[in-house]
């Protein structure tokens, strides 16, 4: 038998998400699975579901969410040798999209039975894990304003990127060490990605890959209002250096120091994340999550 675990966050997308053991049982049949089904009732609570899940030895772990629920189960299975599925019913879906993983739930089941998983690369803050993304400044300012809203919806997006486009003004300095090279930097924003998509089929890393070892990362300076307008629209067509004052390079490890404040204010996976940290070692762990994808 094979015991496949469904952890499901209710309020993630449309909130409306909920899987019933029949709905499910269709797709995966009683002579060869045993389904459990498990909701998450606050942030970080799939974390001990998934450890749970571990220690009632499942075979196969599935996320139902966005990429913060998909954070929070993938973290825990780092390592192990228990593949993720992922059904995406959050709202930006950034992994999934990257992993070809439709929003037709009962295509996303399909890939999961098809049982073809694959290794991808985890991206690390210090002891944290991020599986897409992880940024600084604007882009940790815009995900503050949407977590405000509530809403979980592309116009909630909308909305916080327009209120941070007309309340940022942050003036931090951080020291930014890449391959020996070291720089002070007062950046707009810095963006550091694992995959392609951010979610809502927007991109700032379109070259990125989860298997290539290698870190996407770009770097905005601080830019005027204009400048800000026509990054956002290079961002919808997926071609960030449009920009020319913009960034963009792969590495396998960046450093980051704070030179003052108390933390660093980022977001990880599309949520926000304090880190107290004063310095942030940021680098892969090369293909250490089984996840199941679907061919492109
Ligand atoms: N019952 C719950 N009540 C409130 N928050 C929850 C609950 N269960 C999980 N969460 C939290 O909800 C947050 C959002 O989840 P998730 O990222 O999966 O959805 P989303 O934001 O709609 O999708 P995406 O990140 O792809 O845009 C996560 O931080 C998660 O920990």
């Amino acid at each position: 038998m094979v015991d496949i675990h469904f952890i499901v966050n209710p309020i993630a997308g449309s909130g409306q998400n909920s899987f019933s053991e029949q709905f499910l049982q269709d797709y995966f049949e009683s002579d060869t699975y045993n389904i459990t089904i498990k909701s998450s009732g606050y942030k970080g609570h799939a974390i001990d579901l998934t450890k749970e899940s571990i220690h009632q030895k499942a075979h196969i772990i599935v996320a139902c969410g966005g990429d913060g629920t998909i954070n929070e189960v993938a973290s825990t299975l780092v390592d192990t040798n228990i593949p993720l599925g992922i059904i995406p019913v959050g709202s930006g879906n950034g992994l999934a999209s990257h992993l070809n993983i439709p929003k037709n739930t009962i295509k996303a089941l399909h890939i999961i039975k098809n049982n073809k998983y694959t290794k991808i690369d985890v991206g690390c803050v210090n002891q944290r894990y991020f599986f897409s993304n992880t940024g600084f400044g604007f882009t940790a300012n815009v995900i503050e304003n949407y977590e405000a809203l509530q809403k979980r919806t592309i116009w909630s997006y909308v909305k916080a990127s327009l209120k941070s486009f007309f309340e940022f003004y942050k003036k931090e300095e951080i020291i930014i060490s890449i391959d020996n090279v070291t720089d002070v930097v007062n950046p707009f924003l810095i963006f550091i990605s694992n995959s392609n998509e951010m979610g809502y089929n927007m991109s700032l890393t379109p070259k990125a890959s989860l298997q290539d070892g290698l870190l996407d990362v770009v770097i905005v300076p601080k830019i005027g209002k204009i400048k800000m307008l026509f990054f956002g629209f290079c961002m919808l067509i997926k071609k960030p250096d449009l920009l020319k004052d913009v960034k963009y390079f792969q590495t396998k490890e960046i450093s980051l120091l704070r030179k003052r404040g108390a933390f660093f204010e980022s977001q990880i996976d599309g949520e926000l994340s304090k880190l107290g940290e004063q310095s942030l070692s940021i680098f892969l762990k090369e293909k250490s999550l089984s996840v199941f994808a679907n061919d492109k």
